[in-house]
């Protein structure tokens, strides 16, 4: 049988100077400073040194919790929490469930929504956990309700993520605000208390002007100035999520709500890796550089973004007042590299070259490429889709430094990433290689 270690403590400042009444209120700060001290101590128990002299009280993080913010504890004492994941069949959402299935302990049962519905759900179905397909659509609020009804907590990656021109800006702003509107109503009416939100970088940048954002954080200034109809709608997005924050919902709780902006997802899954890898094969495995090797383009492996959602949803109940309404970059330590240049880090492995040190083509070319593109879409409209990966937006983006360099969420919630690099790169890799027509 364990020892129960005691931690001897100072007592905490903010306890002491605040007074009992005030921290039973639920105070955030105190909770931080308990967790550090029991990690710190390695044991399971923090003596409150702020009780009066001899009397003093030894409590777990969870008593400590169930003291100060009496309305989440009931969840956490019955350890049976109902998640709602929004697009759980996406590049993202699938990792998000993955994680949370794998992370979670309080879990009981996992909803997952989503237009259309992938087989690979039907596996986890055998699992100790309750996985409850559902298949709809976010534009319609009756479906929405009927998810959300009952969930504890509410992780929304739904979204229609089109660059390319595929959709109209109509359908794209109806899926991502009109969408995340619904949630948020499903939220409230429901009485469900913890939204979790997708956002982007896209949100800040780069903009329209093409200007740097250069290891900024949540903070840096920048003009965040958007004409494309995907960075539009998420910004409109974010921004009701964040207003949504302290609505009360049913029950007459807070509603407590806050925004990841992971910036280029990369990892097993994703669509666009693997678009460039089948174009290098019909190519005779070779790549050509379109972008100079000095543009940085942020990038986050998925499982530490799905790692992230996991967290942030864990961590909202116990820390709403400080992370209530907050956004947080979504970043990990994948180096900063060109968009070319971070994806033959795994390509590259894969038998693929990319040539070229400089640009083939110079730049003006391929703005005028892009605009012809454009214009084909345009025109051939009435008759076929044709949406190639080089429009004037993707162009922009691909051609602008954005990097983050941030430790909000570290500070905010504990956050490390869950997969170094190494690890990240390998995971990648092994994906590629395993890709149907792959050369190896
Ligand atoms: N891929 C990336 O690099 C980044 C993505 N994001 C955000 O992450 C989220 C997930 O993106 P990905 O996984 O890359 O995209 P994805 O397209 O793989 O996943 C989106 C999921 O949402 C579902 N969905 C779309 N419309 C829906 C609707 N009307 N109702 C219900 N479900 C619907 C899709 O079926 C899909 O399963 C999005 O909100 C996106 O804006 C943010 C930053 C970067
Ligand atoms: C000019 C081409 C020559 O090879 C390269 C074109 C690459 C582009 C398709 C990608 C470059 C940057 C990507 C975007 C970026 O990672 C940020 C994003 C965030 C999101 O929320 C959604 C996806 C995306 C817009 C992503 C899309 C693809 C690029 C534009």
């Amino acid at each position: 049988m364990p020892v129960q270690r005691r931690v001897a403590t100072r007592g905490c400042p903010v306890a002491r100077e605040w007074g009992l009444e005030r921290w039973r209120l639920g105070c955030s700060l105190f909770l931080e400073w308990a967790r550090r001290e029991e990690e710190q101590a390695e044991g399971d128990g923090v003596l409150l040194a702020c009780w009066p002299r001899g009397r003093e009280k030894t409590a777990s993080l969870g008593t400590l919790r169930r003291w100060l913010q009496p309305g989440m504890a009931d969840s956490a004492q019955a350890q049976k929490l109902v998640y709602l994941v929004t697009g759980g069949c996406g590049f993202l959402g699938e990792h998000v469930v993955r994680m949370l299935l794998q992370q979670e302990p309080r879990l009981c049962e996992l909803r997952i929504f989503d237009l259309h519905l992938d087989p690979w759900l039907e596996e986890l179905k055998t699992g100790p956990v309750q996985v409850t397909a559902i298949q709809g659509d976010v534009t319609q609020a009756h479906e929405v309700a009927a998810a959300v009804a009952g969930a504890h907590v509410v992780i929304h990656t739904a979204g229609l993520v089109d660059v390319f021109g595929r959709a109209s800006p109509e359908t794209i702003h109806e899926v991502n605000v009109q969408g995340t509107q619904n949630v948020i109503e499903a939220c409230v009416q429901s009485g469900t208390r913890f939204l979790v939100y997708t956002s982007s970088m896209e949100v800040v940048g780069p903009n329209v002007k093409g200007q740097p954002f250069y290891r900024g954080n949540e903070n840096t200034p920048y003009e965040a100035a958007h004409r494309h109809p995907y960075p539009c709608s998420k910004a409109l997005a974010e921004r009701l999520v964040l207003e949504a924050n302290g609505r009360k919902v049913r029950g007459g709780l807070p509603l407590v709500t806050c925004a990841l902006r992971p910036t280029g997802i990369y990892g097993e899954g994703h669509q666009i890796m693997r678009d460039f890898y089948h174009q290098g094969l019909r190519l005779g495995g070779r790549l050509f550089r379109a972008i100079p090797a000095s543009v940085e383009h942020g990038r986050v492996y998925v499982g530490n973004v799905a790692w992230m959602h996991v967290l942030v949803a864990r961590e909202l109940e116990h820390r709403a007042a400080l992370m209530g309404g907050q956004v947080y970059f979504c970043y990990d330590n994948s180096p900063y590299k060109s968009y070319e240049d971070f994806n033959m880090e795994f390509l590259g492995p894969c038998g693929l070259r990319l040539v070229g040190a400089r640009p083939l083509l110079p730049y003006w070319l391929l703005v005028l490429l892009a605009a012809l593109n454009a214009l084909l879409q345009w025109l051939l409209r009435p008759l076929l889709l044709y949406a190639p990966l080089l429009n004037p937006y993707t162009l922009a983006v691909a051609n602008t430094t954005f990097t983050v360099s941030t430790d909000k969420a570290q500070r905010h919630f504990g956050y490390e990433p869950l997969f170094s690099w190494e690890e990240s790169r390998t995971r990648t890799i092994r994906w590629v290689q395993a890709m149907e027509g792959s050369a190896q």
